[in-house]
């Protein structure tokens, strides 16, 4: 069996863990501190981030990341975005030979619109990447780690590469697909944290299933809008990692960023509701990084835009909604091929 280093102790690293560990692989667990590590190792708990659960005996966790991907086959990393360039420069350090790198995360980077196979490639050198492939799919973390019924996707370049890490996580509770679409693969995952913001807030407002069912509809199709201009597969966007993953976040209590949403529909304010959560929110830095990439590249994202206003000018909850619903009148249906000129 392989030894597989997951470098990332919050709820979906450890959840991703648990899945490798059931399929019999040697997990070591990366965690930054030091009473986590000993948790996990003493007491087979994550109590911060999997309340309850109770992880396998073969996922050993360290602080040491030396030690984590020493040897390791496979690197998984799931680090919150806006670390993924500090983490990638320690694990450079590390490495004396091509691996591996999956990676779990969803965001895209503010300033240079990178998406994290993107940044993955510019901080690794080819001497010691073998290829990089992304998973992604509707897959909350409390769900997978009580072997809930989960299917996700993972894409690269290299299909061979993308088919063994399917290998790899593949299981009867845990169903992995492949899609050679890394474009549209990545950006579905981290487009629909903006829209699943957008659904708490309406949520928190008080406005009920119509108006979800309208922003999931219409987010929907302003990811596919920025995804087809970015070069995705239009056919990416209605499967797992696309409309899949746009459901389970906008509809789901264990949503992070449905959470969020729904506390600044409430009136809180947005440092408090980040405080309060005490879990990444991708949902924020995309939101900008994808409003200031459509500005750039002229791609229409109302639901983006009202958001941004939101979060960052100091927009009202009800206002973002009123200006949604006061747009000025247009078609429903686009056609998507005349968006790729
Ligand atoms: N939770 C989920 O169900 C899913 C999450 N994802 C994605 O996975 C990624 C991680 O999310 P999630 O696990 O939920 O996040 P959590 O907030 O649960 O955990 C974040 C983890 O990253 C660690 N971390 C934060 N900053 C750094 C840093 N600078 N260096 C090293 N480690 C750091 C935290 O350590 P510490 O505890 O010490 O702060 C913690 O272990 C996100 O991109 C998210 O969108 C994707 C699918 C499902
Ligand atoms: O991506 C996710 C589920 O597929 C997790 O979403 P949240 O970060 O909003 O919890």
């Amino acid at each position: 069996m392989d030894k597989v280093a997951v470098l990332g102790a919050g709820s979906w690293g450890t959840a991703l863990a648990i899945v490798l560990a059931d399929n019999g692989h040697h997990v070591s667990l990366w965690g930054r501190r030091e009473d986590q590590v000993s948790e996990i190792n003493n007491h087979h708990t994550n109590e911060k981030y999997l309340p309850g659960v109770e992880l396998p005996e073969n996922i050993q966790a360290t602080t040491q990341l030396s030690e984590c991907v020493k040897e390791a086959d496979t690197i998984v990393l799931v680090t919150p975005t806006k670390a993924m360039r500090e983490v990638l420069g320690q694990v450079k350090n590390e490495l004396n030979a091509p691996v591996t790198i999956v990676h779990a995360s969803k965001g895209i980077e503010p300033g240079t619109y990178k998406r994290i196979s993107e940044i993955i490639e510019e901080e690794l050198p080819a001497s010691v990447l073998d290829s990089v492939v992304v998973l992604s799919g509707p897959s909350h973390a409390e769900e997978v780690s009580l072997r809930q019924p989960t299917t996700v996707t993972v894409s690269s370049v290299n299909m061979e590469a993308a088919e063994n890490v399917q290998d790899l996580f593949i299981n009867q509770n845990f169903r992995v697909y492949t899609n050679p679409d890394v474009v549209g693969v990545e950006l579905g995952g981290a487009l629909k944290n903006i829209i699943a913001l957008g659904a708490g807030l309406s949520d928190g407002l008080g406005y009920g299933d119509n108006a979800k069912a309208a922003l999931i509809t219409r987010g929907l199709a302003e990811i596919a809008r920025l995804g087809t201009h970015m070069g995705a597969n239009p056919l990416t966007f209605s499967g797992l990692t696309g409309i899949g993953d746009l459901i389970v976040t906008c509809t789901s209590v264990h949503s992070r960023n449905w959470r969020a949403g729904n506390m600044l529909g409430k009136g809180m304010k947005l440092e408090d509701v980040l405080e309060n959560m005490g879990m990444v929110v991708e949902g924020v830095r995309t939101t900008q990084a994808a409003y200031e990439l459509s500005k750039r590249e002229e791609v229409e994202m109302p639901i983006t835009q009202v958001l941004y206003d939101v979060l960052f000018n100091g927009k009202g909850a009800k206002q973002a909604v009123d200006d949604l619903m006061q747009r000025s009148r247009t078609h429903e249906v686009e056609d998507v091929s005349s968006l790729k000129s």
